[in-house]
């Protein structure tokens, strides 16, 4: 196969989808790997050391569509991208499609097979390619949230661990998934006073039993959101129904009730974000302000540490590229039960319900598609 690997075009986003010592792998098991010039620089990888490994630096995006069986990126595909997706083309990466409409039109119409990293899932329910970037964005959240409680950033100038006789801040941690853990080690690392909020009882249990005595788990409900809003300086936004849009848990009336100059941190806006004053911003210009609250809602946090997450995604991805690549996707399918959740669309059909079902289109199994 020939597997190509594009440079980033998202603002900001300084990570690349493949390591030279990924693309050394994947040379070995055959395939031909093209690498979009300067793709790895942000990263610290150099094209020389793409070529070392034994690939092909080629000069445009659009080379590498023409050519490619699998494109591979880290986010998802922009509209300057979109007319160069050919039919039957894999494209493995970030989609995020239950929060646009327009990519999902865009892939609908390419006939492409478009396999979401964040919807593939392992037995357990976890979601092995999201992961390392929860675990970053999770860690991250807090940093920002501390950096934008400063006055010089808009916020009203707490410091989240206090200092001896005088309160630490409190964080709330809606979602006790991978980036509410993350977060809320964080904080609880800084000696904020954290509360970390969950569905799901079991998962309540597990946190409680391991998180400091500085974080204290409660039960999530509108109810509990209201109340605990109007305490926090910093609320992280964590929660994730895979592959659905966010559900909206912090209301534009309960905005109204929380302190000027606290900070929210959408990290759930690649799902459409989980306050319902959030929208997606860059790096470039990470903030807004709605009634006195800083939002920070940047799509692809991770991109801003792209030494550390580069290796931490790629780590994660190369396996089942490398498996894609050896059995071509119907296969890999068949027989990866982890790799057939990832199929959101293929061949113009939306494959995975929850994408269908945030846009009213119609639902076609991956089954039917995949079967001998
Ligand atoms: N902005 C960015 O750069 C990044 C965003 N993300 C996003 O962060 C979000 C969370 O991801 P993960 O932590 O990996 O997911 P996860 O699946 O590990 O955790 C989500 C948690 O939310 C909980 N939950 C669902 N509904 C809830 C509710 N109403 N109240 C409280 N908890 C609720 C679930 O029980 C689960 O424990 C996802 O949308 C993911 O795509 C992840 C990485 C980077
Ligand atoms: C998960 C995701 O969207 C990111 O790492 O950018
Ligand atoms: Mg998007």
């Amino acid at each position: 196969m020939i597997v190509g690997i594009l440079k980033e075009i998202k603002t900001e986003e300084n990570r690349v989808c493949m390591t030279p010592a990924g693309a050394e792998v994947m040379i070995h098991n055959g395939h031909t790997v093209l690498v979009e010039k300067d793709a790895g620089a942000g990263s610290g990888f150099a094209d020389a050391a793409y070529a070392g490994a034994g690939a092909r630096i080629v000069d445009t995006p659009k080379e590498i569509f023409d050519a490619a069986d699998m494109v591979m990126h880290v986010k998802e595909p922009l509209p300057p991208e979109y007319d160069l997706i050919r039919e039957g083309q894999i494209v493995f990466t970030y989609l995020h499609l239950a929060a646009d409409e327009t990519q999902t039109r865009a892939l609908i119409k390419s006939r492409s097979v478009s396999i979401a990293y964040e919807t593939i899932q392992k037995a357990d329910g976890s979601l092995p390619l999201l992961t390392p970037m929860s675990e970053v964005a999770g860690r991250m959240a807090i940093q920002q949230g501390a950096k934008y409680l400063e006055m010089a950033q808009g916020g009203h100038g707490v410091l989240l661990g206090g200092v001896p006789g005088v309160d630490p801040g409190t964080v709330v941690v809606i979602g006790g998934g991978v980036v509410g853990v993350n977060a809320a080690k964080m904080a609880c690392g800084l000696g904020a006073k954290v509360y970390l909020l969950d569905m799901n009882l079991d998962r309540l249990r597990y946190l409680s039993d391991v998180m400091p005595a500085n974080c204290f788990t409660l039960m999530s409900s509108p109810a509990t959101i209201r109340k605990l809003v109007k305490e926090a300086d910093v609320v992280v936004g964590a929660v994730l129904i895979p592959g659905a849009k966010a559900p909206r848990l912090v209301t534009r009336d309960m905005l109204g009730t929380m302190k000027k100059g606290s900070v929210l941190v959408d990290v759930a806006i690649d799902q459409g974000g989980c306050f319902e004053t959030s929208r997606a911003t860059t790096h470039g210009s990470p903030t807004y302000v709605v009634d006195g609250v800083v939002h920070y809602c940047v799509a692809n946090m991770p991109g801003a540490v792209a030494k550390t997450s580069t290796l931490a995604l790629t780590n994660a991805t190369l396996p089942y590229a490398v498996e894609i690549a050896n059995k071509g996707w119907k296969r890999a399918m068949q027989e990866n039960a982890e790799i057939k959740p990832g199929a959101n669309v293929i061949d113009g059909k939306v494959t995975y319900r929850a994408v269908a079902e945030a846009f009213g289109m119609a639902y076609t199994p991956v089954e039917t598609l995949i079967a001998d």
